[in-house]
């Protein structure tokens, strides 16, 4: 199943927000198309985010027909603020973003058809880059899977928010092809149900054992000792270790610290914002009171009741055990770790 594929000029997105029930993408040759899918979770999760806005991009440079570099500079510029201003949380769409600009600004042509092949290629490459660096994140994750580990995780951190393979669901997969045998709980991830909704469906069918449990039983499935470990994904980490990641993470990573439990991110280089201290720095996404109000568009809550909906939380990082990343596995303390493997 692709997140997306640019197909001559048009960006395929699968509509997220349609599943499990319905497969189905939307066409999009502008880039507002893009910025509406963003915004309204048609396409979501840090990785994949950073890549539909690279295309995004792309799209909206195409439809300008700028006459010359700099209309064409001029525009990339203008697409990019409407690209990066959908969700503040996730780091990759900006550093999507700047990727393409910074490589367009670092290329001395006037030519307008080479400037958008560039552009074109950057996101290509941004694309297949991810989906490498997640088999990668798999093959270091899964030498920390015991053989027939019962594993949580939350939200989707999967293929679906990736261009493919998945970071903590990639974990998963390579655990499962080196034959450990593994069993996955899913916490179904309310208001929008990521867990419920995608997990649940990517590993049923990849034919991977997952439960699905609703995000209240953590707590007691932990407590019955019936968990080996957590992985997550995340969505953008800060300098010290901290982590951004889908609200309810930060109750997981104080439960699993309670109960003895292994508590794993997962995450690619791109997720990584070395120019942040700490935690205290990472913008929180505040989402619509609906969300939590309506389920399926029936009500759930009273009228008028007050609402607060933060769509991330914030784990510190003396909860995690360790961080896996495309170029390696960090361990604390991470300020030196995560460095390192920039370096490397
Ligand atoms: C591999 S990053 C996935 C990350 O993104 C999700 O958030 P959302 O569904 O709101 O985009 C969640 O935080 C996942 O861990």
């Amino acid at each position: 199943m692709e997140t997306m594929r640019w197909e001559d000029g048009v960006l395929l997105l699968l509509d997220q927000t349609r599943l499990p029930g319905k497969v189905e993408y939307i066409q999009c040759r502008d880039h507002v198309t893009v910025a509406e899918a963003i915004r309204s979770l048609r396409v979501r999760g840090a990785p994949a985010i950073g890549a539909a806005a690279a295309y995004g991009l792309v799209l909206g440079v195409l439809a300008a027909r700028p006459r010359n570099r700099q209309e064409l500079l001029a525009r990339a510029r203008e697409v990019a603020e409407v690209l990066a201003s959908t969700r503040p949380t996730a780091v990759n769409l900006t550093w999507a973003l700047n990727r393409l600009l910074h490589k367009l600004e670092a290329t001395p042509s006037q030519d307008t058809r080479e400037l958008t092949e560039l552009l074109i290629n950057e996101a290509h490459a941004i694309y297949q880059e991810d989906r490498e660096g997640n088999k990668r994140i798999g093959r270091y994750g899964q030498e920390l899977v015991p053989p027939g580990a019962r594993i949580l995780t939350h939200c989707n951190a999967g293929a679906l928010a990736t261009a493919g393979y998945g970071t903590a669901l990639g974990v998963i997969r390579a655990a499962q092809e080196a034959g450990k045998r593994v069993s996955v709980y899913a916490s179904e991830t309310r208001p929008l149900l990521q867990g419920a909704r995608l997990t649940a469906w990517e590993l049923l069918q990849e034919n991977i054992p997952v439960t699905l449990i609703t995000d209240n039983m953590a707590a007691y499935l932990m407590a019955r000792g019936m968990v080996d470990l957590v992985v997550v994904g995340a969505d953008r980490i800060a300098s010290n270790g901290d982590v951004a990641n889908k609200i309810g993470t930060y109750g997981l990573a104080v439960l699993a610290r309670e109960h003895g439990v292994p508590f794993y991110v997962a995450a690619p280089l791109s997720t990584i914002d070395l120019s942040l201290d700490s935690g205290k720095d990472i913008p929180i996404e505040e989402r619509r009171p609906e969300e939590v109000t309506h389920l399926a568009g029936i009500p759930v809550a009273p009228r008028g009741i007050k609402v607060w909906n933060p769509a991330f939380d914030i784990t510190p990082a003396r909860l995690i055990t360790a961080i896996i990343t495309d170029q390696g596995v960090a361990r604390p303390p991470y300020r030196e770790s995560l460095a390192g493997l920039f370096k490397a």
